[in-house]
C-alpha cells in the first residue's frame, strides 16, 4: 500500500520549497532550451510561469514491505514490491527529491530498470511527455518506477511543471526540420490530462498524440 498526497500550496514551508523548485524548473527549461538553439529560451519555462499553469506538487510514502507482510522468522529480508508502478510523468518536468531509501529506478535502452541512487541532499529530474512533445523528441520522458524498501519507509516530493489548461503546446520552429519532421500533431494539457485518465498508468499516452 502506497499513501500519496497532492498539495496545492498553503502552509508556508510549503509554498516556499514549491516556489523555490518551480524557479530551478523555469531555469532547467531555460538552459534546455538554450541548449536546443531555440530563438526565444523562455518560450518552454514560459508554460510553468503562466499564472495558469496546471503544475502541483505531490508527497509519496511508502510503508516498508514488512509493514503488511512481516517476514518469516528464519528470514532477515523481506522481499521488494512495487510502490508505484511503471510510468511516464505527463507534465513537462518533474524536480523529485527523496529520502535515503531507495526504490526509484528508470527504464533505460532494452528495458533495463536502473535503481537512483537515492541522496536527500540531491534533485532528480524527470523529463515528463509535454516537455518530449514539445521539443519534438530531442528530450525523452524517462519511464519510471518505485519500489518498496524491505524495512524503511520511503519518502519522496515531487513538483511537477506543468502548462495552462488551454495553452497549445506548440513546437519551437527551430525543432522541426525535413530531417526531423513534426511528430506531434497540436495539443492543449486539458486534452492530453483527459486522454491520460481514460489509460491505465503505465500505457503510452503520447502515441496518441503521434502524427
Ligand atoms: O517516489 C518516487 O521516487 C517516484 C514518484 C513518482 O514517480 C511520481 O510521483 O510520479
Ligand atoms: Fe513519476
Amino acid at each position: 500500500m502506497f499513501f500519496c498526497v497532492c498539495v496545492y500550496g498553503d502552509s508556508s514551508a510549503v509554498s516556499g520549497y514549491i516556489e523555490a523548485v518551480k524557479r530551478l524548473a523555469c531555469e532547467i527549461l531555460d538552459l534546455m532550451a538554450e541548449g536546443l538553439g531555440v530563438h526565444d529560451p523562455s518560450l518552454l519555462s514560459n508554460m510553468i510561469r503562466d499564472v495558469d499553469s496546471d503544475s502541483m506538487f505531490r508527497l509519496n510514502r511508502y510503508p516498508p514491505s514488512s509493514f503488511h507482510t512481516p517476514p518469516p522468522p528464519h528470514r532477515a529480508t523481506t522481499t521488494t514490491e512495487i510502490g508505484f508502478g511503471e510510468h511516464t510523468d505527463p507534465q513537462m518536468l518533474t524536480i523529485l527529491r527523496s529520502n535515503d531509501v531507495g526504490g526509484l529506478q528508470i527504464c533505460v535502452a532494452g528495458g533495463t530498470w536502473v535503481p537512483v541512487t537515492p541522496d536527500p541532499t540531491a534533485f532528480c529530474i524527470n523529463v515528463g511527455d509535454v516537455l518530449q512533445a514539445m521539443t519534438n523528441g530531442r528530450f525523452m520522458s524517462v519511464r519510471h518506477r518505485a519500489l518498496t524498501n524491505g524495512f524503511k519507509y520511503r519518502m519522496s516530493m515531487a513538483f511537477f511543471g506543468a502548462p495552462p489548461p488551454h495553452a497549445w503546446l506548440s513546437v519551437p520552429p527551430e525543432l522541426v526540420t525535413p530531417h526531423r519532421p513534426l511528430l506531434y500533431r497540436p495539443f492543449n494539457w486539458a486534452e492530453y490530462k483527459k486522454a491520460s485518465y481514460s489509460l491505465r498508468l503505465g500505457d503510452s499516452r503520447l502515441q496518441l498524440f503521434l502524427k
